[in-house]
């Protein structure tokens, strides 16, 4: 298939791009460059260029008959959202709607969107089903919930074929390291644990050690980026063999508290660095873990590396090659 690839540049993007060009598909990647990096793309080519700029997707667009658009590209911080709503409302709900125009002009007939847990907010049930309420606690999946409702009632009017997928937290790299999460000033536990064993930072903090959880620290539930990206190509396959439009979980439906993470973070390792304990972090649910039904019924999907050793070990072992070729 012709494909466009927004945001391809970027952590998920990327993993998602390697899989797309090994399954023979023709990729063009559209980013700005503001989180992402030339060197990520493995396969098809780079197009420069800002989703803030309607001309400039129609430019790209024109005459290129793409068969699907999977959309990544956004500001993806949590607590930047909570303290720059604007930001966030600018680039993942404006922008989307400048895409879903140029989707409509130029006909394309499918859509992957990258949306998320956030967009369930502080769910009563630990266990979140699609049919859970949307209740987002931030900007940041307040943002996601406002494109979801846009590309649906865009949907139904034009026949556009699409998949939500709502990712939960993704982590983990390219097992060969020859990509990973290389995100400046990051905030994902997983990558912050990562780099302090791999002593870029001193050490931690956990945020909030009074949830009603087991060890009082977060819940989440962790996929390997690598089971995620084979959830768009097996996606995209499901609708170009006239498969119908579909919101999906992606998770494991396992879920681990912050302390646990860390503690797999220190014995992989083998690294004991500091972490401290301090109040919550706004706007952070206390558990989110998703149910996977329906990915697996609807897509055939099944999780190859689910195990959270795997996903750290990956994680590990790409921050020290990231480490040494920033030096
Ligand atoms: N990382 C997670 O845990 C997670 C969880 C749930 C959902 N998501 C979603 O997955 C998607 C990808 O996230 P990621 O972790 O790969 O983030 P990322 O920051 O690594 O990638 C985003 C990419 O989009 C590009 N981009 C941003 N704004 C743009 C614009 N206006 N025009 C063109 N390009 C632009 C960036 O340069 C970058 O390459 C996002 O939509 C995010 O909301 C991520
Ligand atoms: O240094 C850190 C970083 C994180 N945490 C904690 O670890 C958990 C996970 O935090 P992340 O920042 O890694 O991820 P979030 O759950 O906040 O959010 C991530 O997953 C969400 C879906 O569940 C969204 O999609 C969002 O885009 C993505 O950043 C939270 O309890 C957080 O408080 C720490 O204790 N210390």
């Amino acid at each position: 298939m012709k494909v466009l690839v927004t945001g391809g540049a970027g952590y998920i993007g990327s993993h998602v791009v390697r899989q797309l060009g090994e399954a023979g598909h023709d990729i063009t990647v559209f980013d700005n460059l503001s989180t992402g990096y030339p060197w990520a793309i493995l396969s098809g080519k780079l197009v420069e260029g800002d989703l803030g700029d309607p001309e400039a997707i129609d430019r790209l667009m024109e005459g290129q008959n793409f068969e699907a658009v999977l959309h990544f590209a956004a500001h993806i911080v949590v607590p930047e959202s909570v303290e720059n709503p604007l930001k966030y409302y600018r680039n993942n709900t404006r922008n989307t709607l400048n895409l879903l125009g140029a989707i409509e002009k130029h006909k394309i007939p499918r859509l992957v969107f990258s949306s998320t847990a956030a967009v369930y907010g502080m769910p009563d049930e630990t266990v979140i089903s699609e049919a859970s309420p949307l209740q987002p606690i931030n900007p940041y999946g307040a943002s996601k919930l406002m494109s979801e409702q846009m590309i649906q009632d865009f949907a139904a009017a034009s026949g556009l074929n699409y998949t939500i997928l709502r990712y939960f937290n993704v982590a983990g790299a390219d097992l060969e390291g020859r990509i990973g999460q290389a995100t400046p000033e990051a905030t994902h536990l997983i990558k912050v644990a990562c780099e302090c064993a791999n002593g870029v930072r001193d050490g931690m903090k956990i945020f909030g050690t009074d949830y009603d959880t087991r060890d009082g620290t977060c819940v989440r539930d962790y996929i390997h980026v690598e089971d995620l990206a084979k959830a768009h190509i097996m996606a995209l396959a499901h609708m170009a063999a006239g498969g119908g439009s579909n919101i999906l979980n992606c998770g494991y439906g396992t879920g681990f508290t912050v302390k646990e993470v860390v503690d797999v973070v220190k014995k992989l390792s083998g690294v004991d660095f500091p972490v401290e304990l301090v109040d919550r972090r706004p706007g952070d649910p206390g558990a989110l873990v998703a149910a996977n039904d329906r990915i697996k019924a609807v897509l055939g999907w099944e999780p190859d590396h689910a195990e959270l050793e795997t996903i750290v070990r990956s994680a590990l072992n790409w921050e020290k090659i990231w480490q040494g070729r920033k030096s």
